[in-house]
């Protein structure tokens, strides 16, 4: 399974996505908190409620390093599932980044930190720790429903979650598409010519003619 991972963490979510038809796609409000930030990991779940963060820390106790924190709040926006302190925890204990349905606050702290975070936004309010909630339980994040275990991809673009069942026959479709993607820019663009070619093919392919 690490070499699958490591696998999945050379090619772009783009391709991981087309090689699933779109179907595993997190919502697309969930966006990293610096550009170049890249994971790609074993997904550890949390289902939240809204406004109550204790089981974020007891899925630290559950997790390996390099795993991946997915968070489920359900989008609720007003309290933060993490903040500087708790993503230095999960940073501290070697975990490979945090992917939440939800907010975050200290935003400047965290960005500091380095350590890859992708969420929906900021807040300003912190969660209480109350206890409610679950952990390695299914979760939904907008289209995509993560299990425990799957392998969450994540880059500039967005995060996509492959169903740990289909990993190998996802990573070769992945991988074929982005040689094709690759040889398509190799041909096509080229020049005027080439682009208006393609762009004629298609046009007409499109019409059935
Ligand atoms: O404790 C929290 O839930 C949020 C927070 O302020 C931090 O992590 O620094």
């Amino acid at each position: 399974m690490r070499q699958v991972i490591e696998e999945f963490g050379r090619l772009p979510t783009t391709c991981i996505s087309d090689a699933m038809q779109g179907l595993h796609n997190f919502d697309p409000v969930v966006k990293p908190l610096k550009e170049e930030y890249k994971i790609c990991g074993r997904a550890i779940t949390v289902k939240m409620p809204a406004g109550d963060n204790m089981m974020v820390l007891a899925a630290m106790k559950e997790a390996r390093p390099g795993d991946i924190l997915v968070i489920d709040s359900g989008n609720y926006a007003y309290r933060a599932v993490a903040g500087d302190f708790v993503i230095g925890l999960v940073q501290a204990l070697g975990l490979g980044g945090v992917v939440a349905y939800g907010t975050i606050r200290d935003v400047q702290s965290i960005k500091a930190l380095n350590f890859p975070v992708f969420c929906t936004g900021t807040t300003v309010a912190c969660s209480q720790k109350i206890g409610a909630g679950a952990i390695n339980v299914p979760i939904a994040c907008g289209h995509a429903i993560v299990h425990p275990g799957d392998i969450i991809s994540g880059d500039a673009d967005g995060v996509v979650a492959v169903p740990q069942g289909e990993a190998a026959a996802v990573l070769a479709a992945a991988r074929k598409k982005l040689a094709s993607d690759e040889e398509r820019a190799r041909r096509v663009l080229v020049d005027a010519r080439s682009a208006m070619e393609y762009i004629n093919h298609l046009v007409a392919a499109g019409r059935g003619k």
